[in-house]
């Protein structure tokens, strides 16, 4: 690696030089583009690895190499950061934490680091907030988050703006109350905390009853993006806690929502509800990506979301933080929606697929939604959003059983064989495809190309300056390269196990490079074991972590 180190700024942050990937989507506003174009439509075939290097980790693969002037960085589950030379994919230093032996890992995974100053930062699935110093590795501080002993515990990559980190807490299915916390980049020390349940007396506080808002889920588990230009963090809530709705009559604010956040303040400036009152844990985590482009005849700030609840939302940017409704399209088949309203994009529910007590329940798309939480990606050039989807998979619930909140204990509403046993195929039979990677016209409206998998796709993906998009997420461990315009899989390369991680893009000594974590694990293996119960036939994907990282051969 380079001698130096380059400090990470805002302004570099808010204009990502093509050659780094220095942060989660690579740009504040959530992209997964990199604008380099050595490696194109026409040369990909030549794509070849330059190197591999073993995480000795299991489970989920999931955060991107992220990349500052030479020094790469990835996480692995285990709550583990490596730092690497880019080009040499030499090992600079390690930093792992020794987390609790009884620790439960509902999702034991983690989604990156993010950088700022000369420091590394990285939340733990023990509910803690570290940063490291960039160049050796050691520990700068550490803040408490939240109790790990409540089952709080953090999954994702944070957010850096404004001499600020950024982070939020999972556990929709263990009864906490969803949250957004800032810390100062420098000390460490907390500077706001905003709650995604609104309490009585506060906006949205008449959407809960009594005080089921204290342990009302609306976890935040993926990444905000981040408009410098407003000062607004978008964030993605999850699910509300428990699941079955009976004790929580209302709208559940903000569960399911986008919501937009002042960074100086924490304050909620705008929010929009993708669908209320949730009871198929469609957790809407996923952050609106930030795109200013035509929709529907008009010029917009547009926040668009590939739901879980299997709409794509075209939302608006307004001035003053509120997240107007412009559109939403179904991607997948969604039978519980029966209308959409045109104004304000509230659905209304075929209440007979609303699972509860009392009966067991079917609906599509399944708990694991249209898409889960691998992100969506948009490329400036071709004009396209593109969504790893899921189609024709539903979920049924078995009736559910009464639940009280208990500190440590699950907080579902369901028997667990129950929610990992719901799988469905839509009408009861084999579907000829499962997967769908979709690529979307926004300004039309319309599908510009899909290409169909017979397998799951659980695939987060990268598109380029060179008419490329990367993808991995099917359980034949292949890690491909479609052109960006029509679909056409133009390269693959078959991965030591399969690939669920953000792909990057990254420039060191004048070469492009493609680099990717691949490791099974966590809902990918769940949706796998589901279908294998379907089919009756067990499909075993190789499990171990290994950093991939590959440039164009000669
Ligand atoms: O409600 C939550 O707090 C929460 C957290 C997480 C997580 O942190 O990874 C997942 C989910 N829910 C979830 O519903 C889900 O399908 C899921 C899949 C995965 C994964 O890593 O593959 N995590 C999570
Ligand atoms: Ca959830």
């Amino acid at each position: 690696a380079p001698a130096t180190y380059t400090p990470v700024t805002d302004a570099r942050l808010a204009n990502p030089e093509p050659a780094n990937w220095l942060q989660y989507r690579g740009n504040y506003q959530g992209w997964g583009y990199s604008p380099l174009s050595q490696i194109t439509d026409k040369n990909v075939a030549r794509l070849q690895l330059a190197w591999a290097f073993t995480t000795g980790q299991t489970e989920g693969h999931q955060s991107p190499p992220i990349v500052n002037n030479g020094y790469m960085y990835v996480t692995t589950p285990g709550a583990q950061v490596i730092a690497m030379d880019a080009a040499a994919g030499t090992e600079l230093w390690r930093w792992k934490k020794e987390l609790p032996g009884d620790l439960m890992q509902l999702h034991p995974t983690n989604r990156g680091v993010a950088l700022y100053g000369d420091k590394v930062y990285v939340a733990t699935v023990d509910a803690h907030l570290v940063a490291l110093d960039a160049k050796t590795g050691k520990q700068v501080w550490q803040a408490a988050v939240g109790d790990p002993k409540a089952l709080q515990y953090i999954t994702l990559a944070p957010l850096a703006a404004k001499g600020k980190i950024m982070v939020g807490s999972s556990g929709g299915e263990t009864g906490v109350r969803g949250f957004v916390a800032a810390f100062d980049a420098e000390t460490g020390k907390e500077a706001w905390r905003t709650y995604t349940t609104a309490a009585p007396g506060e906006p949205g506080g008449d959407t809960w009853p009594g005080d089921t808002h204290k342990n009302g889920g609306g976890s935040i588990w993926i990444t905000g993006t981040y408009d410098p230009t407003s000062n607004l963090a978008y964030w993605g809530t999850g699910n509300p806690a428990p699941w079955p709705t009976e004790g929580r009559k209302g709208d559940n604010l903000y569960t399911t929502s986008a919501i937009a956040l002042d960074v100086d303040s924490g304050r909620v400036k705008g929010h929009h509800q993708y669908h209320h009152n949730d009871a198929w844990d469609w957790d809407e985590v996923s952050a609106p990506v930030l795109i200013d482009t035509e929709v529907k005849g008009r010029k917009v700030k547009a926040a668009i979301h590939a739901g879980r609840n299997g709409y794509l939302w075209m939302l608006e940017r307004q001035t003053d933080g509120k997240i107007g409704f412009i559109d939403a399209l179904p991607y997948v088949h969604n039978d519980v929606f029966k209308s959409i309203d045109k104004v304000t994009g509230r659905p209304t529910y075929d209440e007979s697929r609303k699972p509860g007590m009392g009966k067991a329940v079917g609906f599509c798309p399944s708990l694991w939604g249209g898409k889960d939480w691998p992100p969506e990606a948009w490329n400036p050039k071709t004009g396209l959003f593109y969504i790893p989807a899921n189609n024709n998979l539903c979920a049924e619930l078995p009736a559910a059983e009464p639940t009280k909140y208990k500190k440590g204990d699950l907080y579902i509403g369901y028997p667990i064989e129950g929610v990992l046993g719901s799988l469905r195929y839509k009408d009861g039979k084999k579907p000829g495809t499962i997967g769908e990677l979709q690529a979307w016209d926004l300004k039309t409206g319309k599908l510009a190309w899909v290409h169909k998998f017979d397998t799951h796709l659980w695939a987060p993906l990268l598109t380029t300056g060179g008419n490329l998009l990367f993808a991995g997420g099917t359980n034949d461990r292949q890690f491909r390269a479609f052109d960006a315009s029509t679909g056409k899989v133009l390269w693959q390369h078959a991965m030591p196990s399969g690939v669920t991680a953000v792909p990057t893009s990254f420039e060191v000594h004048g070469e492009q490079y493609i680099a990717v974590q691949a490791g099974w694990g966590v809902d990918a293996q769940r949706m796998q074991s589901g279908i294998d119960s379907l089919t009756g036939q067990p499909h075993s994907v190789p499990q171990g972590g290994t950093v991939m990282v590959f440039k164009l051969g000669k």
